[in-house]
């Protein structure tokens, strides 16, 4: 196959693999970006494969960054670009096990493409558009499957990660898995508990967000790997209940963490604890613990002005997102209008602070003043008081007088 016209992402790319074939080694693109190109999807980055050795990329450009010299990744600084150049490579161990991470320089293409994981990702293009493909993978993307380049017990005995990648793709792509390759994640699942969870937990998320997420997550529990993941290793039941979701419109992680803890039933502490057993950053915990009752009350039809305030705007949107899924959504325009009409967005916009209290009210700083001023702010937000400083003194020394 020859691509006439590569995507522009590339252009720019050409000359530098031009040079490298000009010293006479091979220099090909490599991986995602072969694939996405054929099938006509966005490309976000390129990988570019050499059979040239670090030190002989080194001597044909002047400006490179050793990025990764020990995996033989080296950065080419081409017109104010980086590009990111791996020498063909094999996992080794028992070729030369001295080297480090067990990686071993090789000169052949084909020594190089046959350890990676799927065949649809094991296309190599030439920077004149012809796509070298020794895997059939140019088949696969036709039949849309996702196929282990050769053995599959050995590609996930190399990385065990490349079992998520797999349900990843199926849901990103929406690819079917082939027999032998699902026969191989089940075989292998348990394999999972020796992958970091942080590499784990952006193959999930990148599932919850792709395509065809009840295709992957159907994947992700037929193979035994949700065992392997934390928090959900004896939750079958619940997480099957994701698959007669079918309305999945997942815009951000936040939504995509908070339809998985709402599948979980869990409350806002054990969501707490859930995440970060998942290495989530605490943004994105504080953002799903803000959905929760958001959610709740849209489940329950009961939505509150108090709950649209202590969410905030954003939480607020995610959560009815998440609610669509379930059927428990309203309008998002009568959300907007319903979050807009509150008579304050924020503690920060009411009328009096701690300080016109304690010059005005007379109450000392401490427990007590929080505390009025919470009971302020709730009085304001459910319309129960107006919002302006004479009438929210009156209410602060009423208070005071019922101690
Ligand atoms: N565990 C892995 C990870 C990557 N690869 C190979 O390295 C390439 C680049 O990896 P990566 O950028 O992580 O994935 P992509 O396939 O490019 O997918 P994405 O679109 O998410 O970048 C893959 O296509 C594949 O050939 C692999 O064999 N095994
Ligand atoms: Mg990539």
């Amino acid at each position: 196959m020859i691509i006439k016209h590569l995507p522009a992402i590339f252009e720019p790319a050409r000359p530098v693999l031009q040079r490298i074939e000009d010293a006479g080694y091979e220099a090909y693109f490599v991986g995602g970006c072969v694939r996405d190109t054929v099938l006509g999807d966005p490309i976000h980055d390129i990988d570019i494969a050499t059979s040239a050795y670090p030190s002989e990329i080194k001597a044909i450009f002047d400006r490179t960054v050793d990025t990764g010299i020990e995996h033989g990744t080296v950065m080419i600084l081409d017109h104010g670009t980086g590009y990111e150049t791996t020498t063909f490579r094999t996992e080794s161990g028992y070729q030369d096990f001295r080297r480090p991470d067990n990686v071993t320089f090789v000169r052949s293409l084909s020594e190089d493409l046959k350890r990676r994981d799927f065949t649809i990702n094991a296309l190599a293009l030439k920077e004149n558009g012809e796509v070298i493909d020794l895997f059939n993978g140019l088949e696969d993307l036709k039949k849309h499957l996702i196929k282990a380049v050769g053995n599959p017990n050995e590609r996930f005995h190399e990385d065990a990660l490349r079992m998520m990648r797999a349900v990843r793709f199926a849901s990103k792509l929406d690819f079917v898995i082939a027999t032998e390759t699902l026969t191989g994640i089940k075989q292998n699942a348990d394999l999972l508990g020796k992958i970091a969870v942080e590499r784990i937990r952006v193959e999930f998320e990148k599932l919850l967000m792709g395509q065809n997420p009840v295709a992957g997550l159907s994947d992700f529990l037929r193979t035994g790997l949700y065992r392997y993941c934390p928090g959900l290793a004896n939750r079958y039941d619940s997480l099957s209940g994701l698959l007669l979701l079918n309305n999945w419109q997942i815009q951000n992680v936040d939504q995509a963490w908070a339809v998985i803890v709402t599948q979980l039933g869990l409350n806002v502490q054990e969501t707490s604890n859930f995440l970060r057993q998942w290495k989530t950053s605490n943004e994105l915990i504080t953002n799903v613990k803000r959905m929760l009752p958001v959610i709740q009350e849209l489940k329950a039809q009961k939505l509150s002005a108090l709950c649209l305030f202590n969410a905030g705007e954003k939480a607020v949107q995610d959560a009815n997102q998440v609610a669509k899924l379930y059927g428990w959504s309203i309008p998002d325009e009568q959300l907007k209008e319903q979050y807009n009409a509150l008579p304050i967005k924020s503690g920060k916009e009411l009328a009096v602070n701690g300080g016109t209290l304690i010059k005005e009210s007379g109450i000392k700083p401490g427990r007590l003043l929080g505390k009025i001023l919470n009971q302020l702010t709730v009085e304001v937000v459910n319309g129960n008081l107006a919002n302006n400083k004479g009438d929210l003194v009156t209410e602060v020394e009423k208070i005071k007088k019922e101690g």
